[in-house]
């Protein structure tokens, strides 16, 4: 079968999946959304509208989208599977992937944490899965809002785990660059360093650049990295760097005075102002984040090796209040985070 003729599935059709599959559908490959109802009802009546940080800004007509709420219509016409969902879904996606698609269909995880590939894989038998990483932001228009709009916030290559001849060439599309890596562990474990501010911009409630403008947060984002970095190390795992700074730097740059860092974190800084956080997006919606796979998954290592890991305690225990009280982001300020240190809380 030649590349362009593959049918691509998004399994679990939201922000990414929106905007990956929009991408895939207007650069004319095959693709069938996987969706629930809502999410399926507004496409069914506006399509979907597709735009980016470059200006790019597209429509998709609801007749030229396949979208289903039904797995067993969609996953079985699937060569290629882009999982989508969030953490605390990955198991019931691979079982519903088990029973309706083909064998032959190479699975891609597109998802945070870092092991919801082998959670995937522990659910289908014998099946090619792959990691995968997306380093941006995609804001979604609000529930019921028509069109349903997803707007790539921020930049950045798309990783694959190597695996698969070809599926580069299938994925990268316009809007949506993709690149094969070799270590998927390294990469997986360093986009967790930066998903570390999720739970900060869900707990404030600010958006994305308006958080790290803040030294404020930055200093308890690079106080949880350094705890995540010792975690690491007494584990032997060697973070990749992404987006531009390396690991062991990320503290340092983070703890810079505003004006220094307005400076030197350009690339960092490069976000569109509406943009926050995935796990924003779930505190608003009333649903579980993932903080159980970013911070809990530093946590376990901190417990196996015995390094200290006190702010992530506490940023977990904050978010796991704010979960359960459904009443979306509590908008703390950083004092309420974590007391301020003595001297100059900002410059
Ligand atoms: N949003 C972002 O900017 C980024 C997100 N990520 C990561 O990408 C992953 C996806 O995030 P995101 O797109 O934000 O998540 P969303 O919640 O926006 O999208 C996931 C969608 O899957 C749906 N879903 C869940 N189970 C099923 C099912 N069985 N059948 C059909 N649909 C299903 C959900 O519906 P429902 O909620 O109703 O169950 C939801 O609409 C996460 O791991 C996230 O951390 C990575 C980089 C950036
Ligand atoms: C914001 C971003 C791109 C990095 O923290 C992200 O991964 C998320 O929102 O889940």
């Amino acid at each position: 079968m030649a590349n362009a003729d593959k049918r691509i599935v998004i399994a679990g059709a939201g922000s990414i999946g929106c905007y990956a599959g929009g991408c895939l559908a207007l650069a004319g490959r095959r693709v069938t959304l996987l969706v629930r109802p809502r999410i399926e009802a507004a496409l069914r009546q506006r399509g979907l509208r597709v735009s980016d940080l470059q200006g790019r800004d597209r429509s998709i007509a609801p007749e030229a989208l396949l979208v289903s709420a039904d797995p067993t219509v969609a996953l079985p016409q699937a060569d290629v599977i882009l999982v989508t969902v969030k953490s605390g879904a990955t198991q019931d996606m691979a079982a519903l992937i088990q029973a309706h698609a083909r064998p032959g269909a190479v699975v891609v995880s597109l998802q945070n944490g870092v092991d919801n590939a082998d959670r995937l894989r522990a659910g289908l038998d014998g099946r090619t899965v792959l990691a995968g990483m997306v380093p941006f932001n995609v804001v979604q228009s609000p529930d019921g809002a028509l069109p349903l709009h997803v707007h790539r916030a921020s930049d950045g290559k798309v990783m694959i785990e190597d695996g698969d001849a070809g599926l580069v060439s299938l994925l990268a599309v316009e809007g949506f660059a993709v690149e094969a890596h070799g270590d998927m562990k390294a990469v997986l474990w360093g986009k967790l360093l930066m998903n570390l501010n999720n739970a900060l911009v869900a707990l404030s409630g600010l958006p994305l650049a308006t958080e790290l403008a803040d030294r404020r947060w930055r200093l308890i984002l690079a106080g949880q990295i350094d705890e995540a970095l010792n975690a690491m190390k007494a584990s032997g795992i060697e973070p990749a760097r992404i987006g531009g700074l390396r690991p062991a730097l990320l503290p340092k740059v983070l703890r810079l005075p505003d004006w220094l860092f307005r400076l030197l974190a350009r690339r960092m800084l490069a976000i569109d102002p509406q943009a926050r956080s995935s796990m924003w997006d779930d505190l608003q919606r009333g649903r579980p984040t993932e903080i159980g796979e970013l911070q809990g998954a530093v946590l376990g290592l901190a417990e196996k090796t015995g390094t200290p890991a006190p702010l992530l305690k506490k940023v977990t225990a904050l978010v796991r209040a704010a979960e359960a009280e459904r009443f979306g982001s509590p908008g703390l300020a950083p004092e309420q985070v974590v007391a301020p240190p003595d001297g100059p809380r900002s410059a």
